[in-house]
């Protein structure tokens, strides 16, 4: 599959400054569509020398034209072109670091054995310890089997490795929260409730991601009865939450009630089940779920049963046919699905301003190109794009919040309180077309939607715990 987007090289050459200047590179790049972003001199040389220089492409396809160009060139030597993006995952991403220096026998007899038994006494005496006196209080489980990484497909445990890092390194850098990617090498819906409970010891929550529709809903349900600690599927709520959160703001710039709009919801998996729900329970009554063979309506018998009370639930005037049938006198488009699903057409038939989230990552339902003109409001799930609905907005806060309070789970309630949350952050001075949701790297994000979480778990009796910041407050 080809990525498009904007991406950048490091392109390193031996340059022979006798028989050319560093002008006529930079001249090469630039007629081939590369951007020179910095140049570091690597082997300094009076006639021969080594230089690496990043250079930016719109389009990665330029790249191998860019290079053979470049070896052309007489008194360059091509020596390699790395992806920048491949350097950044050498060795993987995260790593353990210790809290407290092991210096002498003192230090070695408190952190392991003798001194450790006693903990391990106090904490089998009184299990509730474990949150104090080990890791599991600021601990996540990011768990997924690889059979729905992003919108890639089922492509395996080792493959989904780089997200569920990406995931656990957001964890980390966005709330504090310590997150380990634990990827499974089986699709056996009982293995996978079976290995997480038996890991959830050492975890105060646990993150499911990627794990495909239906057998997502099972593992997740089951699991949230068996656990004491938070289970969320991330592409399940976290997506429904930052969904919501964007639709709230959008429907303030077009200024159409929640309750007479008329939705369509292209991809009804994981994310688009969930995502509807939460829009069914925020008060839309016009919602049509499509999924590859067409709407999904009353009169047929799925074979996915979650489909068949997705039925019962959406679609009030029975629609059928394909997307380009019911998304006549639509409101607003939510893909949740896979690529180009979605053509400048079937948006000319939406009704006036229309709203279009195509959530698909890494490449969207429609391209941003494509449907801007067309549209009042758009939204991706991508950072190089305006309008980032994308969970990182979510899972981050939400977990903190319900470590914090120690929450026994993350009810509808701690999760509608989030999108609020999220669209409460962008004033209605700021709001705009091109400004619903805040960035991921606002840093009111997470402290706004770990507030509302726990004012939540507190005020509906999950919380086990009343954090120091929330005691003494009216
Ligand atoms: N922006 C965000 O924060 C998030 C985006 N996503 C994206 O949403 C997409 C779906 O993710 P999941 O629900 O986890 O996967 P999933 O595999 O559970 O669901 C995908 C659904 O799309 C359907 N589909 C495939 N081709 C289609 C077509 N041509 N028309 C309509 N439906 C079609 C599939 O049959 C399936 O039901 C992925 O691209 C993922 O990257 C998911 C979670 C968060
Ligand atoms: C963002 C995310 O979780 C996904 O695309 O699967
Ligand atoms: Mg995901």
């Amino acid at each position: 599959m080809r990525l498009e987007g904007g991406t950048s090289v490091i392109i390193r050459v031996e340059m022979d400054k006798q028989a050319v200047t560093f002008g006529e590179l930079v001249s090469v790049i630039g007629s081939h569509g590369g951007d020179i972003v910095a140049i570091d001199v690597i082997g300094p040389g009076k006639r021969l020398e080594t230089r690496d220089l990043t250079v930016s492409v719109q389009e990665p396809s330029i790249v191998e034209r860019l290079a053979e160009a470049v070896s052309k060139l007489k008194g360059i030597t091509l020596i390699n072109v790395s992806d920048r993006t491949f350097l950044l995952h050498l060795g993987g991403k995260i790593q353990v670091h210790s809290k407290v220096p092991i210096k002498n026998r003192d230090d070695l007899s408190r952190v392991y054995t003798p001194g450790v038994a006693n903990v391990c006494l106090a904490i089998r005496d009184d299990v509730s310890k474990a949150f104090s006196l080990t890791i599991r209080r600021n601990t996540v489980a990011v768990v997924s089997d690889g059979t729905a990484v992003l919108g890639l497909g089922d492509i395996g445990p080792h493959a989904a490795m780089p997200v569920m890092e990406g995931k656990a390194m957001l964890f980390k850098e966005l709330a504090g929260v310590d997150a380990f990617p634990i990827c499974l090498d089986t699709k056996d819906t009982e293995e996978i409730i079976a290995i997480v409970k038996a890991l959830a010891p050492t975890f105060g929550g646990i993150n499911l991601e990627d794990i495909s529709s239906p057998r997502c809903f099972e593992i997740e349900n089951r699991l949230k009865e068996m656990l004491d600690i938070p289970v969320f599927h991330d592409d399940q709520h976290g997506t429904a939450v930052v969904l919501l959160a964007g639709l709230f703001n959008a429907l303030k710039i077009v200024d159409k009630p929640i309750d007479r709009i008329k939705v369509v919801v292209c991809g009804i998996g994981a994310a688009g089940i969930a995502c509807s729900r939460m829009l069914l329970n925020a008060g839309v009554t016009n919602l049509i779920g499509v999924d590859k063979d067409g709407a999904i309506h009353r009169g047929e018998n799925y074979a996915n049963e979650v489909w068949n009370e997705y039925a019962k639930r959406t679609n009030p005037n029975n629609e059928t046919g394909r997307l380009s049938d019911v998304i006549k006198g639509a409101d607003v488009f939510i893909g949740l699905s896979r690529p180009k699903v979605l053509s400048v057409d079937d948006i000319m038939q939406m009704n006036a301003d229309p709203i279009v989230f195509a959530m698909a990552n890494p490449e969207p339902e429609i391209s941003p190109e494509d449907a801007m003109p067309h549209v009042r409001v758009f939204a991706t799930g991508r950072s190089d794009y305006p309008n980032q609905l994308n969970n990182v907005l979510v899972f981050p806060g939400i977990f903190r919040g319900a470590l914090d309070a120690r929450a026994h789970t993350i009810n509808e309630d701690m999760k509608l309180a989030a999108a609020r949350a999220i669209a409460s952050i962008v004033s209605e001075q700021e709001l705009n077309e091109f400004y619903i949701i805040p960035s991921v790297f606002n840093d009111k994000v997470v402290p706004a939607v770990r507030k509302a979480v726990i004012q939540e778990a507190i005020r509906t009796g999950t919380a086990r715990k009343v954090p120091g910041d929330f005691r003494f407050r009216d």
